[in-house]
């Protein structure tokens, strides 16, 4: 079900914003590289920029339309808004930090314990922001946008002033937040490592436009959009069930693509996890290879060569392989032609 439904136009004088999409419920990322007007959009979502024309609905409440001449101002838009930097209150606590927008609506006081607890507030409440660490400081900003009653919560690359350090540390928060909280969610980031692990639905954008707009996992295995996220980057994203895990330390894992070999780790057999196999990772051979190392070898047939990347239908999947234009016309792959995707182990990362 929709849960977004953006289409919006606005003439800057370096761009011109021109953005239509839709989102079901849970993660969407809003990609692209810097100036292609994902803060706008959100800001229009969120009402601190009106568009010139269009329309924005959440979840089918209308907060934006031209043409019936609705826009509702900020504080009726129902929207938790979280900054990249975390913008608390400096001389309140935590505590009242969080309780600032529950002021404004009434059951408020039930969620404050759950909200608390999720985000492990609770030793911070007492505290002023200048003794938060930046992490601690974005759980804060979480909180409190959770606490105003939002239908939608919109995220302005909040990990983004963040060192790598305290991403990870607030990284495992958002996965809860996601995955607790029956939201919708609009994330803003170039980083392709959080909008993998976090988002399952994609907005890419270009100067103004949306070029894509779907599935994350189709979009990194697609040899159109798939390099937008980097070249080392683009590859498939896969969800796994640990099948076995072998006496030497590997564990077998059923995809989509099939079977595949890779290290354990601590997950116990039954566990769901994620798995992205990167383009630069995949070899391909015409025949069935011998005599090699690499322990995963899929049968698989081209379904397009573009751009120095082949898509490749693997089982009832799809991988991207990245390869030369030497090695596409050396092999002669084209559409429909059968051969193998080998995949070391080692190289299929956990998402
Ligand atoms: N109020 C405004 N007046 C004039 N130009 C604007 C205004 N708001 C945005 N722009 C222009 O629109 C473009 C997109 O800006 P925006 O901040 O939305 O991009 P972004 O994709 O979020 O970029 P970044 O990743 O760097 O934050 C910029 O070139 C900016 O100059």
């Amino acid at each position: 079900m929709t849960a977004v439904s953006v289409a919006i136009r606005r003439q800057f004088p370096t761009l011109g914003l021109d953005i239509a999409f839709e989102a079901p419920s849970g993660v969407t990322a809003l990609f692209g590289p810097s100036g292609c007007g994902k803060t706008s959009t959100i800001n229009a979502v969120a009402g601190l920029m009106t568009p010139e024309s269009g329309r924005i609905a959440v979840n089918e409440r209308v907060l934006f339309d031209s043409t019936a001449g609705v826009n509702l101002p900020v504080k009726d838009r129902r929207i938790g808004y979280v900054f990249q930097d975390a913008r608390l209150f400096p001389h309140l606590t935590v505590a009242s930090n969080l309780r600032y927008s529950w002021r404004f609506r009434r059951g408020a006081r039930a969620d404050f314990d759950r909200i608390v607890e999720m985000l492990a507030l609770g030793p911070l409440l007492k505290r002023r922001p200048r003794n938060l660490s930046g992490g601690e400081k974005q759980r804060t900003a979480i909180g409190r946008a959770l606490l105003s009653g939002p239908e939608l919560l919109v995220m302005d690359e909040p990990l983004a002033a963040l060192d790598e350090a305290r991403k990870a540390e607030i990284m495992p928060w958002l996965e809860r937040l996601r995955d607790e909280v029956n939201l919708p969610i609009l994330y803003v980031s170039h980083s392709t490592a959080e909008v993998v692990r976090l988002a399952t639905t994609l907005v890419m954008m270009q100067q103004g436009r949306v070029i894509y707009s779907g599935p994350v996992a189709e979009a990194l295995s697609d040899a159109a959009t798939g390099p937008a996220f980097g070249l080392r980057e683009a590859g498939a994203l896969l969800p796994g069930r640990i099948e076995r895990i072998e006496p030497d330390s590997m564990c077998r894992v059923a995809t989509p693509a099939g079977a595949l070999l890779l290290p354990a780790q601590n997950e116990p057999e039954g566990a769901e996890i994620r798995l992205r196999i990167l383009a630069h990772e995949v070899i391909l051979s015409l025949t069935p290879p011998e005599g090699l190392s690499a322990l995963n070898v899929l049968p698989a047939r081209v379904e397009k060569v573009s751009g120095g990347f082949v898509e490749l239908a693997v089982g009832e999947s799809r991988l991207l392989a990245q390869i030369t234009e030497r090695s596409v016309a050396a092999l002669g792959l084209a559409p429909g032609i059968p051969c193998h995707a080998i995949i070391k182990s080692a190289a299929m990362v956990r998402s």
